[in-house]
């Protein structure tokens, strides 16, 4: 069958889509050769933005116009934004087009390193440790650590789609948790919807839409909204980014300490208070196209447990990667059969799997102080139950559920076949 017949027959199939993406047969010229449990890197591609909150404070210019703790909200938006490109374009841009991750099965684990690239050593080494902690339905949590300048962020994520028409609208679970331990600054970062774009064209690209936020444990937050093409600038990618004392000043644009605009596959600029910026006169926040991502160092194949992405996949990526479609449903399925096995038999034994360095907190009617969503969600007005997080707190997707995915430090330290 053709290319475009093959595509024409996929999106006819969308067209009876059932919420689950992984249960879409994408024909096989979609699909990646990479497991979204690896996706947790795109969140780590960029070291020196993340650690530059710690860095920053140790040699502070007197001179700074802005107090230092702004200038770190500053600089936590900035690393941010320079995650997206990686978590929302790579594909495109090594592949050409969006493609469909491989559906991690449950445990699939995947771990890496960031060497210091810093001249002067200050950065140290950071590490990824990512897991799939849930099949039905899909959730990856993952931890990234710089133990030189103890900085954690831990986070997971899952996915919710629906198909309209022949867009594929994604809505993401899940946050993420950025901790400066040095500091004792604690800021929660909200994921955005997301849209594919592009299907009748056979060309998917992502698009961020809505609004996503950043709140810091000293009050600071940042409202961020997202547009593509056909919006207000008519660009892809296009977000503006307003930082506030805190939520109740967020009511009120004049308020704003610092607003930032731009593409996030792109430049970006930002000016003082509340005056929208212009690529004209405006500072140049950052530059996504110039800044290359850092790549994640990952112990080679035949070193691999396992139960690590790259080896339990290595046949179907193979076989992804030569285009041979028959090996992919050969080797996929056989995977499967595995996976399905081993499930039929914990639930028979009642020795269901364990989660290796995550645990699941129930955190309903948690106090402030027993995790860092709960201080930092009601300071955003952000409900803490399981839902689209960026939902207000009494929001109507509320239904009485708060389980989040930890970071179990101890387990990771006791770990002895995965290494780094
Ligand atoms: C499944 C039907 C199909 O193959 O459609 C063809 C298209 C490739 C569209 C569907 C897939 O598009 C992929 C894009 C993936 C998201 C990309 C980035 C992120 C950020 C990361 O931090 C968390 C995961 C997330 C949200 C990915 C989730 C899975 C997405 C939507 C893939 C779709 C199956």
């Amino acid at each position: 069958m053709s290319l475009t017949a093959l595509w024409t027959s996929f999106l006819k199939s969308i067209a009876s889509f059932n919420g689950d993406l992984s249960s879409l047969t994408a024909p096989p010229f979609i699909l990646s050769p990479t497991s979204l449990v690896e996706y947790s890197q795109y969140w780590g591609e960029h070291p020196d933005l993340l650690l530059e909150p710690v860095l920053m404070n140790k040699n502070k210019s007197s001179a700074a116009l802005l107090a230092l703790s702004e200038r770190r909200m500053i600089a936590v938006t900035r690393w941010f934004i320079s995650t997206l490109r990686s978590q929302y374009c790579s594909r495109n841009e090594s592949m050409g087009t969006e493609k469909k991750p491989l559906n991690p099965f449950l445990g699939e684990v995947f771990v890496g390193k960031w060497p210091d690239s810093s001249a002067d050593g200050a950065l140290g080494e950071t590490t990824l440790i990512s897991e799939q902690v849930s099949h039905h339905p899909p959730v990856t949590a993952y931890a990234i650590e710089n133990k030189k300048n103890n900085v954690l962020l831990q986070g997971y994520n899952g996915v919710k789609a629906t198909i309209s028409t022949t867009m594929i609208s994604v809505k993401q679970y899940g946050h993420a948790v950025l901790q400066f331990k040095d500091l004792n600054e604690t800021y929660l970062i909200t994921l955005p919807p997301l849209h594919i774009e592009g299907l009748i064209t056979a060309s998917p690209f992502v698009e961020l839409e809505g609004t996503s936020y950043i709140q810091s444990s000293l009050g600071y937050l940042a409202v961020i909204d997202y547009s593509g093409r056909g919006y207000f600038s008519g660009k892809k990618n296009t977000f503006k980014a307003r930082i506030y004392p805190d939520k109740l000043a967020s009511g009120t644009k004049e308020k704003a300490i610092a607003t930032i605009s731009g593409q996030w596959s792109g430049k970006s600029y930002i000016e003082k208070g509340a005056t929208t910026p212009s690529s004209s006169s405006s500072e140049l926040f950052y530059d996504a196209a110039k800044k290359s991502p850092e790549l994640l160092v990952v112990k080679p194949i035949e070193e691999q447990n396992e139960l690590e992405s790259r080896k339990a996949w290595q046949k179907v990526a193979d076989a992804v990667r030569k285009g041979d479609y028959d090996s992919i449903h050969e080797e996929k399925t056989q995977l499967e059969n595995t996976q399905r096995a081993m499930r039929k038999s914990e639930q028979e034994t009642g020795d269901l799997w364990t989660v290796r360095w995550f645990d699941e907190k129930d955190l309903l009617g948690a106090s402030p102080g027993d995790d860092p969503l709960v201080s930092l969600a009601s300071l955003a007005n952000l409900s803490i139950e399981n839902v689209p997080l960026g939902s207000r707190s009494g929001s109507k997707h509320e239904k009485g559920q708060a389980l989040h995915w930890r970071f179990n430090e101890g387990k990771w330290n006791d770990e002895k076949e995965i290494l780094i």
